[in-house]
């Protein structure tokens, strides 16, 4: 099997191209090959597939072998991919993804290959009992979460995924790994979620920092940011244009007014090739 290596942001993935179809083993072989000890290391387990409704198909398994719906540095990553192998020569393409359906991706290239990527994030969910959470309402803001005697205020927004959007003092200090987990796994997500701990700096820039259902801490989450930008908007605390600074890089996420549809420009790198 070959491979390349890849990260947007540090968010990084084993990306495979070539299959007609996700392999039947495709959980077990990203919870082997994500292993960063004893395989080749990765947050998710990425192929690209032939589509019959878009340029190419994305599915990602995350490090623990679940399906994730959508992942936003997955998806710039992969259209670096097609691009660079020359699988396409047009710099505006499709994905299709499991579940935020087919989004439009803009290539910005330099010397022939894609330095940054544009997606076209589609329009955020906010409804309570669709994001999952266990809420019926409309949108679910400023909501309580009880979590082990501690009291967090949280937003939800799914992106195609599950995200819980909380705001703190400081969150590139933040103990992610002793709340993340908890509220990961806390029963008003019944599909999981992933979690955001964010700090508004200005009305066009938030640090967050970031603990993926499935993958734990990462370094970036692109629909992570998305979320942020949209639960920031929702709260009154940024402009639609937002410069999310993440551990790994800034991503800049822009909620447009007119279409209601969410936007995310930033890098996709190579690491390396290999075969397994
Ligand atoms: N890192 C991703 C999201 C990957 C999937 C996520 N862990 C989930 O289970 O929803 C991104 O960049 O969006």
């Amino acid at each position: 099997m070959e491979f390349v290596k890849m990260h947007g942001l540090g968010n990084d993935f084993i990306v495979v191209a070539g299959e007609q179809a996700l392999p039947e083993n495709a959980s077990e072989l990203a919870i082997e090959l994500c292993n960063r000890f004893f395989g080749i290391g990765a947050d998710g387990l990425v192929y690209i597939l032939p589509s019959e409704k878009a340029d190419f198909r994305m599915r990602i398994i995350n490090s623990d072998g679940s399906e994730a719906e959508q992942c936003g540095n997955a998806i710039r990553c992969v259209s670096k991919y097609v691009y660079d192998n020359k699988l396409i020569d047009r710099t505006n393409i499709t994905i299709e993804t499991l579940g935020a359906g087919v989004q439009p991706v803009q290539l910005n290239v330099k010397d022939g290959v894609v330095e940054t990527v544009r997606v076209d994030m589609g329009e955020p969910i906010l409804k309570g009992l669709q994001v999952p959470t266990t809420i019926d309402a409309d949108r679910v803001i400023e909501q309580r979460l009880e979590v082990d005697g501690r009291t967090f205020t949280f937003t939800a927004v799914s992106m195609g995924n599950p995200h819980c959007v909380i705001y703190v003092d400081d969150a590139v200090n933040f103990d992610l790994a002793a709340w993340g987990p908890k509220i990961e796994t806390h029963p008003t997500f019944p599909r999981k979620t992933n979690v955001e701990f964010v700090t508004v700096n200005s009305r066009s820039q938030t640090d967050m920092r970031v603990w993926e259902r499935g993958a734990g801490p990462t370094l970036a989450c692109g629909t992570g940011a998305c979320a942020t930008a949209v639960s920031s908007v929702l709260n009154g605390l940024t402009d639609r244009n937002v410069t999310v600074s993440l551990k790994g890089g800034d991503l800049f996420i822009e909620w447009n007014e007119a279409d209601n549809h969410v936007y995310m420009t930033g890098p996709a790198a190579v690491v390396f090739a290999g075969k397994l």
